[in-house]
């Protein structure tokens, strides 16, 4: 047979035996994504860290209530932390990382070490170096869990899951991730663009959020106000609770005993994808296309109707989405969109892109507008723009390219990744996570090779 048809044919066939009936789900009280029907998320663990609250419960059972969004690390809401490391003056992204692991805030000395620590960690030894020069790719999530497979092989304690080795790869991961994205696009972009291939040694007295702009621009290639700014990223970005889809890989990952460099390698395949990450990709190219599209930027009528045709399915990628917009727990805000708003909103004045800042604030305004007239009605559900909306634009600003984006994503969440991983594997009543999946196939005799 021919080889392009067989795939032809496994394809078609596919289609049938791929399909589930969606009221088979409702018939077994199946919970499509471990969604209950209101939306809210299933209950499948508990946790220290992180908390996302996006709705109440009114009593009796009577449904959910929309409230405005909050996020909590150690039980410190997120606005509290951002809004106290800025009276201070300060970055936090250190503070923030030492939070999510330890589960309390340090004092002034503990703050020092860590941050030395991880300044310390960030340099990357040769062979890991090389291993990166050596990896040939599109994408930087794939080369940064390659990256961090390889680290595996460095690691003469990889399998030790006791408490003690867990905290000494956590710290290890935080530290190396800039390093390992900022030479990961140096790398593609010289072996793709022949771009200059740069490999800026980490500087001791530089912040995360500084020597990763350092590292990727050179130290001529920033404001402070830049560095600020992407600190503020970095600490929205941390953690999101146990149920988002790339820390739940972590945490079930984990349940099986696996090494750290599996578990993270996991979390940053799921956090790729388009509808987790990838959306700050997604975001920017859909902001590229209304750009190039609409006519008259400040032209409600025509953004809105153009806005609609994609919720149709008619126009853009034809996948009926708004990137950016909804989420799984907020309804009327994400706090982190809020909070990352105010800053891009600072940083398009001092870089003279107020209009395309007023141009996405009305696509934010009408992209929510059009989905609840829409989808309103048959999905009862509130949406909001989530932290991707204006990720992408912060990092636009900043100067950095668009390969990075979903990478600084991973290179924040990494801290939110470890923290529950140790969490996963520290509890005395833990089980390895194994759900239930019903068979609906009809029972098939076994036929030999020869009668088929
Ligand atoms: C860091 C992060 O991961 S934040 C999320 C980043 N992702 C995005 O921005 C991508 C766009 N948004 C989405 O796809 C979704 O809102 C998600 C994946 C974030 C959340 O999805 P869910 O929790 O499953 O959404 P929910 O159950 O509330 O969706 C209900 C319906 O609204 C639709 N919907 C949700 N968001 C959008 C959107 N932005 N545009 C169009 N339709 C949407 C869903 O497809 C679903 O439709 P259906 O009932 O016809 O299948
Ligand atoms: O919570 C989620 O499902 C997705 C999200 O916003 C995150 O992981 O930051």
């Amino acid at each position: 047979m021919n080889k392009d048809y067989l795939i032809y044919k496994l394809s078609e066939t596919v289609k049938e035996t791929a399909r589930i009936d969606s009221e088979l789900f409702k018939c077994y009280g199946v919970k499509r994504g471990l969604r209950n029907e209101d939306h809210s998320g299933v209950l499948v663990g508990l946790t220290n860290i992180g908390d996302v609250v996006g709705y109440e419960r009114l009593p009796d059972g009577k449904g959910l209530k929309a409230i405005p969004g909050k996020l909590l690390y150690r039980g410190i809401e997120v606005s509290d932390l951002v809004h106290g490391v800025q009276a201070e003056n300060r970055l936090g992204y250190e503070e923030t990382a030492f939070l999510l692991l330890s589960g309390y805030l340090p004092d002034r000395e503990e703050l020092e070490t860590f941050t030395d620590l991880l300044n310390e960690q960030m340099v990357l030894r040769h062979a890991t170096k090389m291993n990166i020069l050596q990896l040939y790719g599109n994408d930087i999530m794939n080369i940064l869990a390659r990256s961090v497979l390889v680290l595996y092989a460095f690691d003469e304690n990889a399998d030790d899951t006791s408490r003690d080795n867990l905290i000494r790869q956590s710290v290890d991961l935080i530290a190396k991730f800039p390093s390992i994205i900022a030479y990961a696009y140096h790398t593609m972009n010289h072996n793709k663009n022949g771009g200059s291939l740069h490999i800026r040694i980490p500087k001791p007295n530089f912040s995360l959020a500084e020597n990763f702009i350092y590292m990727m621009k050179g130290s001529k290639g920033y404001t402070p106000l830049d560095v600020k700014v992407l600190d503020l990223c970095l600490i929205l970005h941390a953690e999101h609770g146990g149920g988002n889809n790339s820390t739940f890989t972590t945490r079930v990952t984990s349940s099986s005993g696996t090494d750290t460099y599996s578990s993270i390698a996991a979390a940053i395949g799921s956090l790729k994808g388009p509808l987790h990450g990838g959306a700050n990709l997604q975001v920017i190219d859909m902001f590229t296309h209304l750009r190039e599209t609409i006519s008259d930027w400040t032209d409600e009528k025509e953004v809105k109707e153009y806005l609609m045709r994609m919720l149709r399915k008619e126009v853009y990628d034809k996948k009926g989405l708004i990137y950016g917009i909804g989420h799984a727990v907020y309804t009327v805000s994400d706090p982190r969109a809020l909070l990352l708003k105010e800053m891009a909103r600072s940083l398009a004045k001092e870089k003279g892109r107020e209009d395309e800042f007023a141009f996405l604030e009305l696509i934010e305004r009408l992209g929510v507008e059009s989905f609840m007239e829409f989808k309103g009605n048959s999905v009862n559900k509130r949406v909001c723009a989530n932290v991707d909306f204006y990720s992408g634009f912060v990092y636009d600003m900043i100067g950095l390219p668009r390969e990075v984006y979903t990478p600084l994503f991973a290179m924040s969440r990494i801290a939110g990744w470890v923290a529950h991983r140790i969490e996963e594997l520290n509890f005395d009543s833990r089980r390895i996570i194994r759900p239930a999946y019903k068979n609906v196939a009809p029972a098939t005799e076994y036929k030999p090779l020869d009668k088929r």
